[in-house]
């Protein structure tokens, strides 16, 4: 097994067509340490979500390589995309809670559509990552009773409790105050040195950037500054 658990390769990235073409992404070049935390900056516009999604399997790859746990993306069949998907953990700005279940039965969600483990397991696995979020006695609200934050703590936890092998996470702590915030991305690296779990992270949150192993900036598409940090 290498040790990269992502391989981005010259990849370029276009949307719309015709005189609306734009190039999104130019000759990105990227390789992602396993059990690392890299975090992704840069303005607005110099695209991160769209490098973030592409390595997600949430767009095909149009030009150059990514190998994502030693697969290739380019050229893939939607069936590996769908493969892949069920091996990562997504953790978006728009939590989507399902406002008819609790904490808990959300957190379980993540599990149950990767079709994953022992249903009797699920509850102690979600309750165990619920209490590390410091939602421990929130485990039976309903979306609608949790504050902002405690909603991103619950789509965190639903993301984590598959034990995914790479989390690909965009904003997860705009939401949060600076301790849950801290907390949540403490929770990400420990994942990284006990499972070798792998976090990419898109964010403008000064606050995190201590804990990352490494910071990556785009600007315009471009992959402008790498700080790998010892
Ligand atoms: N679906 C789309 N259709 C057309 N253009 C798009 C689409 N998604 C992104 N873009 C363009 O691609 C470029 C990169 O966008 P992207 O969302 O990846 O940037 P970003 O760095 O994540 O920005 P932000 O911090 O605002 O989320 C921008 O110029 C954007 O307008």
């Amino acid at each position: 097994m290498t040790d990269a658990a992502i391989d981005v390769r010259g990849l370029d990235h276009f949307f719309g067509e015709g005189e609306a073409r734009k190039q999104a992404l130019f000759d990105v070049n990227l390789s992602v340490r396993r059990g690392s935390l890299t975090i992704l900056m840069g303005p607005s516009g110099s695209g991160k979500t769209t490098l973030l999604t592409l390595m997600g399997c949430l767009r095909e790859v149009h030009g150059g390589s990514i190998r994502l746990l030693e697969r290739e993306l380019f050229q893939s069949e939607e069936v590996t995309r769908i493969d892949m998907r069920r091996r990562l953990g997504f953790i978006f700005q728009a939590h989507n809670l399902h406002a008819s279940l609790t904490a808990r039965q959300n957190v379980i969600m993540g599990l149950q559509v990767h079709g994953r483990g022992v249903p009797k397991r699920h509850a102690a696995a979600a309750d165990h990552l619920l209490d590390m979020l410091g939602l421990g006695e929130r485990l039976e609200y309903l979306p609608g009773n949790l504050s902002g934050g405690q909603k991103q703590r619950v789509a965190i936890a639903r993301a984590l409790v598959s034990n995914p092998d790479i989390i690909f996470a965009d904003e997860p702590t705009a939401a949060l105050d600076k301790i849950s915030g801290m907390a949540a991305v403490q929770l990400f690296r420990d994942l990284g040195r006990t499972r070798g779990t792998t976090t990419v992270m898109v964010t403008h949150d000064p606050r995190i950037l201590d804990l990352a192993d490494r910071i990556v900036t785009l600007e315009d598409g471009r992959i402008v500054q790498d700080n790998v940090r010892t």
